[in-house]
């Protein structure tokens, strides 16, 4: 029986009993396939010393076959820092079901966000491209900001139960929570290739975490 699935995008009848359209989800496939092989490349080398060659290469496809998918290294370049961005809603969206007090709500984010910057390629991937914006020539999302106003409502919410200490700011204490992450985990990158962010962001977080609780 036709059916429309409902996790396709954009929705499209496809037949239950034999499944969806294979040539569609292959190419989803292959789509992702080379955002990870782009994402891996701009971490290890950086934008500027990688070619749209390179991507194919390591996904044995021909350069046509990549641009097919992706029409410049530049839309390479902003897909990955899309889907850098794209895990932190999911990331809340967790932790949400696990129906803590705000400030642990965002404690417990940031903890995640320094796993996911030692663990994903495309986290990694975003944050170097981040830095490397004035050698892009592409309008990549502004850094910072959505990390800013997540964490701004999040301890808001904490100095309205009463469970930030008197006098903090939520907005001046979310900006000074993002600048402490960003600096810690680019001091872990620079000196550890971040195999000791979630310590060091313990220590961070931990100092930080300290002065806002009530
Ligand atoms: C959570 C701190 C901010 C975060 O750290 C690295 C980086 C990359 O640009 C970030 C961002 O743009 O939001």
């Amino acid at each position: 029986a036709a059916c429309t699935s409902a996790t396709a995008f954009p929705a499209r009848t496809i037949d239950c009993a034999r499944g969806p359209a294979p040539k569609q989800d292959r190419s989803i496939r292959t789509k992702a396939l080379v955002l990870r092989a782009a994402a891996e490349l701009f971490a290890a080398r950086g934008f500027r010393h990688t070619s749209v060659k390179d991507v194919a290469d390591r996904v044995e496809m021909t350069k046509g076959a990549v641009y097919f998918h992706y029409p410049s290294k530049e839309s390479l370049a902003v897909a990955v820092v899309e889907h850098h961005y794209a895990r932190w809603p999911e990331l809340l969206e967790e932790i949400r079901e696990e129906g803590l007090a705000p400030l642990d709500t965002a404690a417990e984010m940031l903890n995640r966000a320094a796993v996911a910057f030692r663990d994903d390629v495309v986290v990694q991937a975003g944050a170097r491209l981040q830095l490397e914006r004035p050698e892009i020539d592409a309008t990549l999302p502004t850094p910072y900001v959505d990390w800013t106003e997540l964490l701004t409502g999040l301890l808001t919410a904490a100095r309205d139960e009463g469970r930030l200490r008197e006098g903090v700011e939520p907005a001046a204490a979310a900006r000074s929570l993002v600048a402490g992450f960003f600096g810690m985990q680019h001091i872990s990158d620079v000196l550890e290739h971040r195999a000791d962010i979630v310590e060091r962001w313990r220590e961070v977080g931990g100092l930080m975490f300290f002065a806002l609780r009530a």
